[in-house]
């Protein structure tokens, strides 16, 4: 079990995957979660308090699936070894994944954010399809340890020799897993496995205060003198930003039951959650990307020419937690492989015993480690963990799996109206069915159905629509606050370095417009009408180093590639894709709406089972009433032509172009 964990990241940093493992492996034991102890809730007695009660809202998922602390003496007895570097443990990691007990991953690949290291994305895809024929999916039993529940009454007097059995017993137990079979242990190993984990943890917490203490100093940097006010300030602009959030009307029909009470229960108040306003109190306005606000609150983030350094921390802070809030989670019952493909994602390392939260800075990356802050470039992220020897990696987004074949995203009352307008629609059947939304612990969620549930090693690609992925008013916007954005610059940068003018590299930053056309331009957005966002294969490999695919011929080996040239496959979808074509002449909604941002989904299985659907709609907006869009023509400012057409056409004609050459082939 060690060894899967350091799989997971070693894989990563290898592979560009992720496989967060522990995450699923604490949410079948009730205990995943991650506390917000903050600044406010120091000193250490009030940490080591929170420490020993997870939060509800992260193990919603995992409670109703689990029952009780079954395996969580094996499973905390090994953390000592979840993230072992040697080369030998990488071996050791590799073999396991062999044998067929390994993690499936769970969430887009964090690698393109964080390496550094930029690769030639056709040869990245191309090795990487090659590798995805060889690494089948393997069950999801193989995660299961054998229940250990915790014993009672025991002691043990010498730590260390304990500590040193319970290494043995974790290397014993690996093998056990290697060879394939069944890890069972007798009460005494358990037992001792129990009572080391303990104490390791208290040693850990004993550590871990040290830091705390030594570093409260540079925690409270930009931040002392006026801390009160600005507090004051971050409850009043959290209390305003719910008030202006209309809560949608029921869903269409009766059966789906929109969680209303929930909201009127105190959702409105000023601080609507336990763990939610501690956070708050030490953040401001959030990013929450696919709000309709979003983008002009996550400028502010990574805004360089406003205010202060100490508003600029704030709002950073702000930023990692809202994001932390909308983390996917994944248990191993989770009937099908779930990831979210595009959309918005952030880096973080957590261990459910502490707080961490991880964020960019002009000059790299930040951590914050509890209360500890550490100043990191992206190529340290993996030292970090060396370093700190318990924490893992995950991606995060807006979307999140639910229960009962439902994922949740983020509210975005613009989508949520869209999708409301659209179950009425002519494209009704080409839109995940919309269950109107729901509050869990001071967060809104629109409910839609996962798509993928159901499909067997589904194969996903997100295909953004449109000639452009900015709306006309993010460039008024930006004419007039041109705010500057760091991580879009380094993003830009890892790509093509020479992207950047003199100027942006000076400045470290670009505006929110020009990264988003230059990703139009270097992609087949601006010439095509669409671009590639991201695939995942049937093993679960994410690729999504398509920023430079853009010629036809590029998209329709893309295509090849992710079909497998499995020319039913691309008449399936050609054929789909002619439908959604009548379809959207017929449909009223298309008639009145700009579409900028949304995607295609492509799914297929190995049943030949295979879809497309429209998804995304955060930035479609209805047309000004003296405005007759066509969606077939070139955009120009002013005539908010998105081109959804343009992208449709070129689709359909490159899907028929990848199956004349996937029939000559064979
Ligand atoms: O795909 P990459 O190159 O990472 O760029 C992303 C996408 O363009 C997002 O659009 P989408 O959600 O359609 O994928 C956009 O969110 P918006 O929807 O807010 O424009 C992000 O802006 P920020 O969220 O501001 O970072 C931007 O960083
Ligand atoms: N209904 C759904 N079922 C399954 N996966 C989904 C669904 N909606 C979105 N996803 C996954 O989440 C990703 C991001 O969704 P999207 O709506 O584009 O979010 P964002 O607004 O963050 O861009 C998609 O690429 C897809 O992989």
């Amino acid at each position: 079990m060690s060894s899967i964990y350091s799989s997971v990241i070693f894989r990563y940093g290898l592979s560009n995957f992720v496989y967060p493992i522990r995450f699923s492996s604490r949410a079948q034991n009730n205990k995943t979660g991650v506390l917000s102890i903050s600044e406010e809730n120091f000193p250490p007695s009030g940490f080591m308090k929170d420490l020993d009660s997870p939060p509800g809202r992260m193990s919603t998922l995992s409670e109703k699936r689990n029952n009780g602390s079954d395996g969580e003496s094996m499973r905390d007895a090994i953390e000592e070894r979840i993230f072992d570097f040697s080369p030998s443990s990488i071996n050791q990691s590799n073999h396991i994944k062999k044998t067929g007990f390994r993690a499936r991953p769970k969430l887009a690949s964090a690698h393109a954010v964080l390496s550094s290291k930029l690769e030639d994305p056709v040869n990245m895809q191309t090795n990487a399809y090659e590798e995805a024929e060889d690494m089948k999916p393997e069950p999801l039993e193989h995660f299961c340890m054998d229940p250990l529940p915790i014993p009672a009454g025991e002691t043990t007097k010498d730590k260390d020799i304990e500590e040193q059995k319970v290494k043995e017993r974790v290397t014993a137990s690996e093998n056990l897993v290697e060879e394939g079979s069944k890890v069972v242990l007798n009460a005494a190993t358990r037992k001792s496995l129990w009572r080391s984990k303990i104490e390791l943890r208290e040693r850990l917490k004993e550590g871990m205060r040290g830091r705390l203490e030594a570093s409260l100093e540079s925690i409270d940097e930009g931040n002392e003198g006026d801390f009160s006010n600005k507090r004051l300030h971050r409850k009043k602009s959290w209390g305003s930003r719910q008030r202006n959030t209309q809560p949608l009307g029921s869903s269409r029909d009766g059966e789906h039951y929109v969680e209303e009470s929930m909201e009127k229960d105190g959702e409105e108040e000023l601080v609507p959650h336990p763990v939610l306003s501690r956070v708050l109190f030490h953040s401001s306005t959030s990013s929450s990307s696919s709000f309709n606000n979003s983008s002009a609150e996550s400028d502010e983030v990574f805004s360089e020419n406003e205010d202060t350094v100490a508003r600029r921390q704030t709002m950073r802070k702000c930023r990692s937690w809202r994001t932390f809030l909308t983390m996917m989670q994944w248990s191993k019952c989770t009937p099908s492989s779930w990831i979210q493909l595009a959309g918005h994602q952030g880096i973080q390392d957590f261990d459910p015993d502490h707080t961490f939260t991880f964020y960019q800075n002009p000059s790299g990356y930040r951590c914050k480690i509890d209360l500890c802050i550490y100043f990191v470039s992206a190529l340290s992220v993996s030292s970090i963990l060396k370093t700190e020897n318990e924490f893992c990696m995950f991606c995060l987004g807006n979307v999140r799996l639910s229960e009962g074949g439902e994922v949740l995203k983020r509210f975005c009352e613009v989508e949520a109206i869209c999708l409301q307008a659209l179950m009425s629609d002519a494209l009704c059947q080409f839109v995940p069915h919309y269950f109107g939304h729901i509050s869990q612990d001071g967060e809104r969620y629109i409910r839609l159905k996962d798509l993928l549930s159901g499909l067997k090693n589904p194969v996903i690609m997100d295909c953004k629509m449109g000639v452009r992925t900015y709306q006309e008013e993010e460039i008024i916007k930006a004419r007039s606050n041109a705010s500057i954005r760091s991580d879009m610059y380094q993003k830009m940068v890892k790509v093509d370095p020479a992207a950047p003018t003199a100027e942006e590299h000076a400045q470290k930053g670009v505006t929110k417009l020009r990264y988003l056309q230059w990703r139009d331009d270097s992609s087949s957005t601006s010439s095509l009408g669409f671009r590639i966002e991201g695939i995942v294969m049937g093993n679960g490999k994410v690729l999504r180093e398509f920023y430079k695919t853009r010629t036809e011929a590029q998209v329709t080996e893309t295509l090849l590639n992710f079909t497998r040239r499995q020319v039913h496959i691309l008449e399936a979808y050609e054929s789909r894709l002619q439908a959604l074509n009548e379809a959207l002449k017929e449909s009223s909604f298309f008639n009145r709406h700009e579409i900028i941002g949304s995607s295609l989904l492509f799914v297929h299985d190995c049943s030949s089972k295979a879809n497309i659907w429209m998804i995304d709609f955060g930035k479609t907006i209805p047309t000004p009433v003296d405005v007759q869009l066509r969606h077939d023509v070139p955009w120009v400012e002013g005539n908010r032509e998105d081109g959804y057409l343009i992208g449709l056409t070129s689709l359909i004609t490159l899907l028929g172009e990848a199956i004349k050459q996937a029939g000559e082939q064979s």
